[in-house]
């Protein structure tokens, strides 16, 4: 049996080794621990970069749905864009397709119109040789159409000089009658069947022994219009005259007769076409002979006033106050016969003239009215003035046509007038004016035979006015109206008597107002 003291050495030394193994025990823990702790730090750190992984990741997630979202959408449109690419394609296909047929279409219109172009070409070259042909032919016509027109400027020349010779063989005054038709059976005959230049006037009475005695008073004019002569067969003896104006010539037509007896018929004539009178027609051929005259180079420029002289005062009959209250004087100059304060209208067709003489028509009727019948106691004269000109030729020309509608020339115990103090100074008036006429172309013809005669214009406004159109460059026709009724024989016999005084006198010869650019 072991003592004490070695069981308490043997525990001691158990306990020393005990210690010594909890020493090591606690070393080794220690050291562990340490380990544990450092372990522990890098779980930490390795859970910490774990987490910043997790939320890379999760960010990188979230950033990769994003994109995914944004590639479906891209491919979503690209889907769309493709359906409409799609569409597109087929739609352009359709296109295609019937651009096709179209462009086949066109190539077989292409081969027809070049086949047309073809048939064009040749067809113009055939022209352009027909064109060659007919430009040497041209060049021919117009060297001809220059011949010509030089050939018809100068047979309006020869033309102008034998119209005129016509015109003065015929007598520069040269005196129409016209008889007026009425019902009532006349004492006239007119035995000149062929040249119509005759008229005889009868009348019988019983002599004092009781025995029929008769009369007969025989006269000779240049014409003598029977009643149913027409203002047609009037004009035509007078449309030359209107020519002569055109060609530069102061023409002066008169008409001369007792009231009633038809002057304003003859001069103005009716509303219809066959019985307008002189007035209208003779400006409707001044317009035609002008028209006529253009294609040899003529151009013309016409002014038209119409006035009427009573109680020896001129009154307008186109002023614009319906009753003309102006004073107006004659004047003579180089340019010739001016009336101051006259309207004068530029002239461009014969209806204007209709429509004139419409107007100064009525301003006649209201001055008739306010002083009693003065138609018929007044003169008018409408005159027309033309002027020439020519581009090839340098010549000008100024023509006047007067037409004149003289007032009744009854005398003065037939016109009633004599107990009325008014109607006695018209009536006196009118006289003295007519005989001034008279007495104006007598003195025109006792010049033509001496030479320096006075002419005595100034005794009247009418002959006055007239002076231009009187003289010897001048060509004159009166117009003798007689009524056919016995009644009237004795007025009738004055007329003719008056007349044949007239047509018995000679104007010098016209001259032409022509002048000749220098
Ligand atoms: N040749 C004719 N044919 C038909 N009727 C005519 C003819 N001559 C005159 N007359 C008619 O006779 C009437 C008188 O004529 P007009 O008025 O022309 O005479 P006048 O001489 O001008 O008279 P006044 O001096 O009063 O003006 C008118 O009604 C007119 O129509």
């Amino acid at each position: 049996m072991m003592s004490e003291k070695a069981k308490v050495m043997e525990l001691q030394e158990n306990h020393l080794l005990i210690s010594r193994q909890l020493a090591e025990a606690r070393t080794q823990e220690l050291t562990q621990r340490r380990e544990l702790d450092n372990y522990s730090d890098e779980i930490q750190a390795l859970k910490k970069k774990h987490a910043a992984e997790v939320d890379e990741y999760e960010a990188d997630g979230r950033k990769k749905d994003r994109d995914i979202r944004e590639l479906r959408e891209d491919l979503r449109v690209a889907q769309d864009d493709l359906s409409r690419e799609r569409e597109t394609v087929t739609s352009l296909r359709a296109t295609i397709s019937h651009q096709s047929n179209a462009q086949l279409t066109l190539g077989t219109q292409k081969n027809v119109l070049q086949a047309q172009c073809d048939a064009i070409q040749a067809s113009l070259d055939a022209a352009t040789e027909t064109i060659a042909h007919l430009q040497l032919d041209l060049e021919g016509s117009r060297k001809r159409v220059a011949e010509l027109e030089q050939d018809a400027r100068e047979a309006e020349g020869v033309r102008r000089k034998l119209h005129n010779m016509v015109q003065e063989l015929k007598g520069n005054i040269r005196v129409f009658c016209r008889v007026r038709p009425t019902e009532i059976a006349a004492n006239m005959v007119f035995p000149d069947r062929r040249d119509h230049k005759e008229i005889v006037l009868s009348s019988s009475s019983e002599s004092a022994t009781g025995q029929e005695r008769k009369e007969l008073w025989n006269f000779n004019f240049d014409r003598v219009f029977e009643p149913e002569s027409t203002q047609a067969e009037v004009f035509e003896e007078v449309s030359m005259l209107a020519q002569s104006c055109v060609d530069g010539y102061n023409v002066c037509i008169f008409a001369y007769g007792q009231t009633g007896s038809g002057k304003s018929f003859t001069m103005e004539g009716g509303s219809t076409e066959s019985t307008a009178g002189m007035i209208p027609r003779a400006v409707e051929k001044v317009f035609e002979a002008a028209q006529e005259l253009e294609s040899k180079g003529w151009q013309y420029k016409m002014e038209g006033q119409f006035l009427e002289i009573y109680n020896e005062t001129i009154n307008d009959l186109l002023g614009k106050a319906e009753f003309d209250k102006k004073k107006h004087d004659i004047k003579h100059d180089k340019s010739g016969t001016r009336v101051t304060d006259i309207v004068t209208i530029p002239l461009h067709s014969p209806t204007q003239v209709r429509s004139l003489l419409a107007i100064a028509q009525s301003r006649r009727t209201v001055a008739a009215t306010l002083m009693n019948e003065r138609s018929s106691r007044s003169h008018s004269v409408f005159t027309l003035r033309i002027q020439g000109s020519n581009s090839h030729t340098g010549e000008t020309c100024d023509g006047s046509l007067n037409l004149v509608d003289l007032a009744g020339s009854e005398r003065l115990k037939e016109s009633g007038a004599a107990d009325n103090k008014d109607r006695l100074r018209e009536t006196q008036n009118i006289n003295r004016s007519l005989s001034a006429l008279g007495d104006v172309i007598a003195a025109l013809g006792e010049k033509g035979e001496k030479g320096d005669k006075h002419i005595p214009y100034r005794n009247s406004k009418l002959t006055y006015l007239l002076q231009n159109s009187l003289s010897g460059n001048s060509k004159t026709l009166m117009i003798l109206n007689v009524s056919p009724l016995a009644a009237h024989l004795n007025e009738s016999l004055c007329s003719l008597r008056f007349a044949t005084k007239v047509n018995n006198t000679t104007i010098g010869t016209a001259k032409k107002q022509t002048r000749t650019a220098s």
